[in-house]
């Protein structure tokens, strides 16, 4: 059989195909509300997933997530869509338990087999997760989408929100930035192999350590960094806690060669998106680096936790990420302070 290769299918593939904040925030004010005492979080603050409080013990955490391919393998491809839909449940503090394939796939425009291998790489990340997957549902369309809606639980008192950043916070990045870039490099024919190899790695990483770690040194407040990028997702952290970031450029890990695709001009489309959803409250610093400006705007696919803990805890929790050996990494990025004129201050 003929080597299938899914970045064929898509212009714009994986978290860079959602829909630009600017207008989904426009569209979701719009959306009349859901209100009940047992809904811990709904819409109105953007964050990962809604939660609804099923009793003292325990509350359910409801997510979905998919997209067109991000990569050329099928198998790799449902790997990546899985582990990103899953780490909206990880972000919130929660264990998935059962998930649901959401599949649009047409069987007239590509070989069936493909079909298959996408469902058992996603099949592959949710049993790796400890979860189930119960179901799905499929209907014809190209280019293919995939990924799952996924319930998780979580002790109401342990939840995680993008809403509950305290000034005094440090924040924490667990996976490099600069996913977009190698994977708009990649498919310029410009990122090396081993780069962009480094890339698949981090996408198919799942953020269950790194949840488990976070959790276990009491953070109440984080949120994956994905499709809007860095600042993208530290707005809506910044927004919903009421409080101000400052984010030091010098202290974020890239991938390797990111930087370089940068400043050879191969940036995606949805950076600069994400730069026209945060620069009206965003405060650049002067002699801030124009590339490492727009990395911080990269679409992240399957990104990492951005998360907010007292400083008092944060090496300790920095610790244990890089004593997994999973997260080497990762680091401490900035700060939360009062809320001030810029949601966001990058320096
Ligand atoms: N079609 C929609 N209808 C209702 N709410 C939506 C819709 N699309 C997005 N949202 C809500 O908008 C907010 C932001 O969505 P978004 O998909 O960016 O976040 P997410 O679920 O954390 O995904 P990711 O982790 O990939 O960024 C969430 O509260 C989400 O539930
Ligand atoms: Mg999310």
């Amino acid at each position: 059989m003929e080597k299938i290769d899914l970045l064929k299918t898509v212009e714009y593939g994986g978290c860079s195909a959602k829909l630009s904040p600017t207008q989904l925030a426009e569209i979701l004010s719009k959306l009349p509300k859901s209100s009940d005492e047992r809904l811990l979080v709904d819409i109105d603050t953007h964050d990962d997933a809604g939660v609804y409080k099923l009793n003292d013990d325990t509350a359910l955490i409801y997510t979905t997530d998919f997209f067109p391919p991000v990569c050329s393998d099928p198998f790799e491809f449902g790997q990546i869509a899985a582990a990103n839909a899953l780490s909206d449940v990880y972000a919130m503090g929660g264990t998935p338990i059962m998930a649901l394939n959401i599949m649009m796939f047409s069987a007239d425009k590509l070989p069936v087999e493909a079909f298959a291998e996408i469902l058992q790489g996603g099949h592959d990340k949710v049993s790796e997760a400890g979860a189930l997957t119960v179901g799905g549902h499929t209907i014809d369309d190209h280019p293919p989408k995939f990924g799952l809606a996924v319930v998780g639980t979580v002790q109401p008192d342990k939840l995680i929100t993008n809403a509950k950043a305290q000034v005094g916070d440090a924040l924490i990045l667990t996976k490099p930035l600069g996913i977009g870039a190698l994977i708009a490099g990649h498919r310029e024919e410009l990122a090396k192999e081993s780069d962009y190899k480094r890339a698949l790695e981090q996408m198919k990483l799942l953020n269950k350590k790194g949840a488990e770690i976070m959790a276990k040194h009491g953070a109440k407040a984080a949120t994956d960094v994905t499709g809007f990028g860095l600042l993208g997702h530290a707005r809506e952290i910044a927004k919903a806690s009421d409080v101000s970031l400052i984010i030091l450029t010098e202290e974020i890990s890239f991938l390797p060669g990111a930087y370089e695709l940068y400043d050879d001009g191969c940036i995606p489309g949805a950076a600069f998106r994400n730069l026209d959803y945060v620069k009206s409250d965003t405060e650049f610093g002067p002699e801030l680096d124009y590339n490492l400006k727009m990395l911080c705007c990269d679409p992240q696919t399957s990104g990492g936790l951005l998360i907010s803990i007292p400083s008092e805890k944060a090496h300790d929790l920095l610790s244990d990420l890089h004593a997994s050996g999973i997260h080497d990494e990762a680091s401490i990025i900035g700060e939360v302070v009062a809320p001030g004129q810029s949601r966001i201050t990058l320096i």
